[in-house]
């Protein structure tokens, strides 16, 4: 295994180019692996030229590297392996792929990221001692990049949150009378839709529901699987007519260990969690959705939410659409107050893509780097 310190191994030209296209299989997977990572595999024959490529459908398939494999047939003796995560060294749900590559023949395996669970790891270690050439830590970034949301949640172990809103340039997200229809524009939203098909699970709180009635699934234009539903509510006393209690996808309706629990339509369920005056322990909530195996939370709002996630440090991105347009201190805020007395307690990110989305500007945050991060 290649130390976050260590220099990546070097990479031909086209070994970098498979592993663009590995990348790019990676993550047309995003959002229906979890626990699972998304993965790419392609493999290159002696001569350089790629023989069959693979990716990860989700947990219970089999892994990238198999994929590929089983589509090389025999021609994958002698090839190169290049794989946007470490090849796995455990037997999990399916067999390592150290050993499926070394029965198949390959002979050199070119990774992007060391895959940093406990399980997991250990594949490059094999087959360097089995004979096979191995360059870890190429195209470090662009693996790291694509398994964003997955390395975030297993090195932090609790579920990536992406913080997603629409909102003025002044922070606003409705106006003085509660109108927010619509402040971006149908390219941002069209995009917002996309974003929401890469999580497993989308997260509003109580304030978002009775306002808009979101249903929260996916545009029938959208591919992938709809994210599970999570709609946190204090006190249980949702509508049952509300439309994210449709037949779509499950919802999770979060509420407090001492509030009401409702009886809901087939296929959704409640969960009672600790809560204090500023409403559900929101860490719980995560630990709980962790274990459950969801790898990634869209947390879509509104203010009182987003504000219990600022103020206890649990925001890994942000993504924020903002539309060219104002409406001053009646308009309602994104945020909440979060304890914020003076500048120095302020919360900084760190700005990440920056891209016109429309007549939006959609920009993506990162929460600084804790020690639970990885190398970069
Ligand atoms: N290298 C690699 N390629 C893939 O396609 C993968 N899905 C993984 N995943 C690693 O193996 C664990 C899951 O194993 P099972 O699917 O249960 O067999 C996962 O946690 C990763 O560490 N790796």
């Amino acid at each position: 295994m290649s130390s976050p310190g260590q220099r990546p191994g070097s990479a031909s030209p086209a070994e970098l180019h498979a592993m663009r296209r590995a990348a790019r299989l990676a993550a047309t997977a995003l959002g229906s692996t979890s626990p699972n990572p998304v993965v790419g595999c392609v493999l290159l024959g002696e001569d350089g030229a790629p023989v069959a490529e693979g990716h990860h459908l989700g947990a219970g398939h089999p892994h990238a590297e198999v994929e590929a494999l089983k589509a090389a047939g025999p021609s994958a003796r002698g090839a190169t392996a290049v794989v946007t995560l470490e090849p796995c060294a455990h037997q999990g749900r399916t067999g390592p792929c150290a050993d499926a590559l070394l029965e198949a023949g390959v002979t050199r395996v070119v990774y992007a990221v060391d895959d940093p669970t406990p399980e997991g790891t250990g594949g490059a270690e094999r087959l360097r001692r089995a004979g096979v050439q191995v360059a870890g830590g190429v195209l470090r970034e662009l693996g790291e990049h694509v398994n964003e949301l997955w390395l975030t949640a297993v090195r932090r172990r609790r579920p990536c949150v992406t913080w997603k809103f629409g909102s003025t340039l002044d922070g606003r997200t409705a106006a003085a009378d509660g109108s927010s229809r619509w402040i971006t524009g149908a390219a941002a939203r069209q995009d917002a839709h996309e974003l929401r098909a890469a999580h497993d699970a989308v997260l509003v709180g109580t304030g978002t529901l009775r306002a808009d009635d979101p249903h929260l699934g996916l545009r029938h234009d959208v591919p992938g699987t709809p994210p599970l539903r999570v709609v946190v509510d204090r006190t249980g006393g949702i509508d049952p007519g509300a439309r994210v209690l449709d037949d779509a996808a499950p919802t999770l309706l979060v509420v407090a260990e001492d509030a009401h629990r409702p009886r809901l339509p087939h296929g959704h369920e409640v969960l009672a969690l600790p809560a204090d005056g500023h409403g559900i322990d929101v860490a719980a909530l995560l630990d709980e959705l962790y274990r459950r195996g969801l790898r990634s939370v869209l947390l879509e709002g509104g203010a009182r939410l987003a504000s219990a996630f600022v103020a206890r440090g649990l925001l890994d991105r942000v993504v924020a659409y903002l539309a060219p347009m104002l409406l001053g201190s009646r308009g309602r805020p994104v945020l909440e107050d979060f304890g914020v007395k003076n500048l120095a307690e302020g919360r900084r990110f760190e700005t990440g893509e920056v891209r016109r989305v429309g007549e939006d500007i959609r920009l993506v945050l990162r929460a600084p780097h804790g020690p639970a991060a990885g190398p970069r």
